[in-house]
């Protein structure tokens, strides 16, 4: 079943130029990734989702629910994560979770407990007294006490220290194994990488592509780093399609053939340093913010 499901969603401010004609399918139980420069329309495309501006043609369904018609009831079953959080400075963090279950009939006290827990919130501190970072976490817990079957992020990531940022994850990951659904709206490419099932590319307010993470992953070449005062530049061309960069010494490049082969090759030379590492899709992604034409 599709979570989501977008038919030519379009969305104009005024003149300008928001989103135009999105079709995504977001399958149940997978990790989704939004990506897209600056601009791109990401944030129209997941506010629109949540009915908070509408539409100006196509459609959308969330769990099978019309994104305009049905908005209340699909609220139920999302935990939603701002890219920008604000709250009134006075409240304490124990008094925003406190009001934000009283939206929901049925709340599992204990999860609540171990969501904060695991998020380190300082449930006595007021919001003004807290950094970006432990706002955003704030954010993330109240988007999940409800055990929402889909978690629509937008940038969660952003201001969140690298630990905290593993144990988001480790959550993220936890919902998927549960069977819930995950929207991921992020510049992060690594993390899209490391995350998601597949990933959508959006750029100047039209879906360019939709990869399929595992797939791309498999059609990387290897990375290799090897320093040796015997190698020179011919032998290293001799090797690879692609020498990445050379200092010295030292050089970076492609490798698609077999490790084995490449092991008896250099293994003729004294070699001082070797890393052989897999390629990252950041490239990849990179590319389709650059390059790649809207069809
Ligand atoms: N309230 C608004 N009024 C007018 N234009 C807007 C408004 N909000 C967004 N836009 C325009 O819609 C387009 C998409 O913006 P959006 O914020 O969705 O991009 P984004 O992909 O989320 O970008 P970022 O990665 O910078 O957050 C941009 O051209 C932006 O200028």
């Amino acid at each position: 079943m599709n979570i989501i499901e977008t038919k030519n969603l379009t969305k104009n401010y005024g003149k300008n130029r928001g989103i135009q004609d999105v079709n995504i399918s977001v399958k149940e139980g997978e990790i989704f990734g939004f990506i897209g420069p600056n601009g791109a329309g990401k944030s129209t495309t997941i506010k629109t989702l949540l009915n908070f501006i509408y539409p100006t043609s196509g459609s959308s369904k969330i769990l099978g629910m019309d994104i305009v018609e049905d908005s209340s009831k699909i609220k139920e079953y999302i935990g939603y994560v701002p890219s920008e959080v604000r709250y009134y400075e006075d409240v304490k963090v124990k008094d925003i979770i406190k009001y934000s279950k009283s939206f929901y009939s049925k709340i599992d006290q204990e999860y609540v407990d171990k969501i904060c827990n695991e998020l380190e919130l300082d449930m006595n501190k007021k919001m003004g007294e807290l950094s970006l970072g432990n706002k955003k976490k704030v954010s993330i817990a109240q988007a999940l006490i409800h055990s929402p079957k889909l978690l629509i992020l937008d940038e969660p990531t952003n201001g969140l220290d690298p630990l905290m940022q593993n144990k988001l994850f480790n959550i993220l990951l936890k919902e998927k194994e549960k069977g819930n659904t995950v929207f991921l709206s992020s510049h992060n490419l690594t993390e899209v990488q490391n995350l998601c099932d597949r990933a959508c590319v959006i750029k100047d307010g039209k879906i360019i592509d939709i990869i399929e993470i595992e797939k791309e992953i498999s059609k990387l070449s290897l990375k290799i780093t090897l320093t040796s005062s015997d190698i020179t530049k011919e032998i290293i061309l001799g090797l690879s399609s692609k020498l990445l960069s050379n200092k010295e010494n030292s050089y970076t490049f492609t490798y698609s053939k077999d490790i084995d082969t490449l092991i008896k090759e250099i293994s003729k030379f004294k070699i001082d340093e070797l890393l052989i590492e897999k390629e990252n899709l950041e490239d990849t992604f990179l590319d389709y913010y650059k390059n790649k034409e809207i069809e």
